[in-house]
Formats: structure tokens, sequence, C-alpha cells
């Protein structure tokens, strides 16, 4: 299919939408405490600050004896004096001139510097042969060494992986503020939509955006409440946006952004709230709106199966997880070799659907063969888009591009 639309001036780039939803936008949702096992995927509302030093004490590295360096006689043999487990300190420093027998994570004595593993180590009973190469500090951990008392070992506004969870634990934390989920409404409309597993008489098609919407919603954390396909009726329209806007935290749609004028969704909005309509320089996806209902956020997606999703991607997930209360919401940019050419006209910023593979260890972005909007089997054969930026020209195979992982969109 060709490219329909001309650039017009009143477009607006994908940058200039992200600041102005930045400008409008805080975080819609309350903190709680909750228990590390429960926190995973949550966003941060606090600066976790570590109260204790990472690991608390020098330990060992390894199993083995532990020893003063110094100590250490040219035939490597120091007598045994005691032993220390993990959990088990040695009950005083380290008498001089003696080796302990030591298990890895067990406190280093006191004066002793240096631990040999018991593979290189000859073993006598009452002594140990020890090997004369090690250098002093070799095999032992210093207390403090992972983490420092009072530093900042997690950032408000991040998001809880297993790890963040972990290093919360090592300080000592059995709970954190997280925010709350946000509560997200997702809606359809248009006459010709309808639910999967339903009859589809001539003329319909079934509802995808829905799934797609609330999958993208969930993947970052959202709470989602599915309001179904709603009938191109003001009445019944406004109804369902205000009771959505009553216990929810952003209402997203698709569909009905258009020029098209068998819509409600528009009036229905605004005779209750605000809407602006944003033409964003984008290509699939231009219309998109933003608004609120009764003060609650509230997108419209275009209609079109992959605009929902790319919309989504770029600008209503920003939107999402600064609501949630997350502090950045920027992509990482992949540079790979463009395995295709590509015509670009100046003046949009196109988004192509692309799958990556290794090329004699290059690795090269194929382009999905149709642009269409409406094929949805392009987004499960690609796992991303390659950016082409406004101002640039067409592209040869070979040429670098950007490539926007649909992994680190969805989170
Ligand atoms: N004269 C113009 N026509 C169109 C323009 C334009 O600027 N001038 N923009 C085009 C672009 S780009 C898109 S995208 C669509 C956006 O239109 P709407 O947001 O008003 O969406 P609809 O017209 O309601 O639907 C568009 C398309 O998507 C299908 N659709 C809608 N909802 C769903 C759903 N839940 N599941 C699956 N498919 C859905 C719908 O059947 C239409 O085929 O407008 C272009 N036209
Ligand atoms: O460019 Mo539209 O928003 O067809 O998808």
């Amino acid at each position: 299919m060709t490219d329909r639309f001309a650039v017009t001036a009143d477009m607006m780039t994908v940058a200039d939408a992200l600041a102005r939803l930045e400008a409008r936008l805080a975080p819609a949702v309350a903190a709680e405490e909750l228990r590390l096992h429960d926190a995973l995927g949550r966003i941060l509302a606090e600066d976790v600050v570590s109260a204790a030093n990472v690991p608390p004490h020098d330990n060992s590295a390894v199993d083995g004896w532990a020893f003063r360096r110094a100590d250490l006689p040219a035939d490597g043999c120091l007598p045994v004096v005691g032993r220390v487990a993990a959990g088990h300190p040695l009950d005083g420093p380290l008498p001089k001139g003696g080796a302990v027998r030591i298990f890895t994570g067990a406190p280093l004595p006191e004066g002793a510097d240096t631990v040999a593993m018991q593979e290189d180590c000859r073993d006598q009973g009452q002594s140990v042969v020890l090997p004369i190469r090690l250098a002093e500090g070799d095999n032992a951990r210093s207390a403090g060494e992972d983490i420092s008392r009072g530093s900042v070992v997690l950032h408000a506004g991040s998001r809880l992986r297993p790890q963040e969870l972990g290093v919360a634990a090592a300080t000592g934390r059995a709970s954190v503020k997280v925010y709350r989920r946000l509560k997200a409404a997702v809606f359809s409309t248009g006459d010709e939509i309808r639910d999967p597993g339903t009859e589809l008489p001539p003329g319909c098609i079934y509802d995808t955006n829905r799934f797609t919407a609330a999958g993208l919603l969930r993947a970052l954390g959202a709470e989602v409440t599915d309001l179904g396909i709603l009938p191109d009726r003001f009445e019944t329209i406004k109804a369902a946006l205000a009771e959505a806007a009553a216990s929810h935290q952003l209402i997203l749609t698709s569909g009905g952004v258009s020029v098209g004028d068998e819509d409600h969704v528009k009036p229905a909005v605004l005779a209750q709230g605000s809407l602006d309509f944003w033409r964003l320089a984008i290509k699939p996806g231009r219309p998109v709106a933003l608004g609120e209902v009764a003060g609650t956020p509230f997108v419209g997606l275009p209609g079109n199966p992959v605009a929902v999703m790319v919309t989504f991607m770029l600008i209503a997930r920003p939107m999402v997880l600064r609501l949630m209360g997350a502090a950045r919401s920027d992509l990482p940019r992949y540079p790979v070799e463009a395995g295709f050419a590509f015509r670009h006209k100046p003046g949009r910023r196109e988004y192509l659907r692309a799958r990556l593979a290794h090329m004699d260890g290059r690795l090269v972005a194929a382009k999905f063969p149709s642009d269409g909007s409406g094929v949805l089997t392009s987004m499960t054969w690609s796992d991303g888009l390659v950016d082409i930026p406004e101002e640039r020209g067409d592209i040869a195979p070979g040429e670098m591009v950007d490539f926007l992982s649909y992994a680190d969109m969805m989170r």
C-alpha cells in the first residue's frame, strides 16, 4: 500500500509530543510498603539507603586456610591453630604465626589478610603447607566491598527486578516503599468490532486492539479493567467513561481519532473533560488523542492494529510510566545494519517492523515486506522497530540504522 498522507506543518514530532506529556503528567498512584517477595516488577517510591556495609565483615572467598601473609615462612608451613566456619567467627584475633581452617563466607579473624584455597594446600593435620606464591589479600573479601553503609543502592522511580530485590535484602530491608499499580481501563469502539468467540456478521472484524493494548499495559505493570466494546452511542460511551474515570487512573481507547464522523468517543470525552488531537509526524500511527475525563488522563490511540501498538510504545508507554512513578522511559537504541533498501521521504519519522539476524559476525535487520498498518502478523514476525528519523533520506542495504526492541518497550 502506498502512503496516502502528505507531511503538513501542523504535525508534531515524537520528541515534541514526549516533552508535552512530561510537562502535563505527574505520578497518579499512591505509595505502599510491600514485602520484598511482593514487590517484583513494581516501581520504587523511595531511595534505598544502606544501613550496613555489605559484606558486613572481611571474609573468605574460598574454602582453605587463612593466615597473615607476612608470617608465611619460605617452606610455606604453618601450624593450624583454629577453625572458622561461616556464621561462627573466631573467638579473638589470629595467633601470630598460625593459620586457621576457614570456609567460604566465614569472617576473617583479626590479623589474617590472605586465604589459600584448599586445592593448593597440603593438609598435614596439625600443620598445613601453603602456596608461597600468594600475595597479601588473595582470596579475601573486604567489608563493604559491595555496598558501603550510607550509600544509595536503589533509586526512587526505578523498577524492581530480581537483582534489585536481592540488593535491598542484602542491606537488611525486608520491605520497600513502592508505587501502587496503575489502574487502567481499556475499551474499543466501532460497530464493526466484535469479540472473539462470537459469530462474525458480514462486514465485521474481531477486536484485536483491546488485547494488544491490555497486554502492553499489563507488561508495564498496570492493573487493567477490560471494558469491552462500547456501542457507537453517545450516552452509553459517556456513562462508561464517567464510571471508568471514577475508579481508574488512565483510560485508553483505540479507534475514532481520525477524521471520520461516525464517532462518539470525542464528544463523550469533551462532555466531561478535555481532548487534544495530536497529528504525529510518524508512520505508522499518525493520529492520537490526549486528554482527561473528570481529571483522569485519557489516551485515544488510532484504530489500525499496528498503529495501536506503535503509538502505544512511543507515546502511551512513556505516559503510563510517568503516571506509574517511573523516573525514566527512554529506550536503548541498538545500531544494526540494514538488510534492506528503503525509500524514505524526509519529514515523517518511520518505524519499520524488523527482525534481527547474525550474518558473518554482524547484526543485520530484515524488514517485514508489508508496511500496512492493519497487518498485525507483521508484529508477531518482528522483534522490534527500525527507527528512521525525520531528516534521513533513503536507506541502502548495509547502512547503519537504529533498532528498538519490543522486549525493552514492554517494560
Ligand atoms: N481521510 C482520512 N482517513 C484516514 C486518516 C486521515 O488522516 N484522513 N488517518 C488514517 C490513519 S493513519 C488511521 S490509523 C486511521 C485512524 O482512524 P481511527 O482512529 O478513527 O480509527 P477507525 O477509523 O475507528 O479504525 C481504523 C481501522 O482500524 C480498525 N479497528 C478499529 N478498532 C479496532 C479494534 N478494536 N480491533 C481491530 N481493528 C480495529 C477499523 O476497523 C479500521 O479498519 O484512519 C485512517 N484514515
Ligand atoms: O498511520 Mo495510521 O495511524 O494508518 O496507522
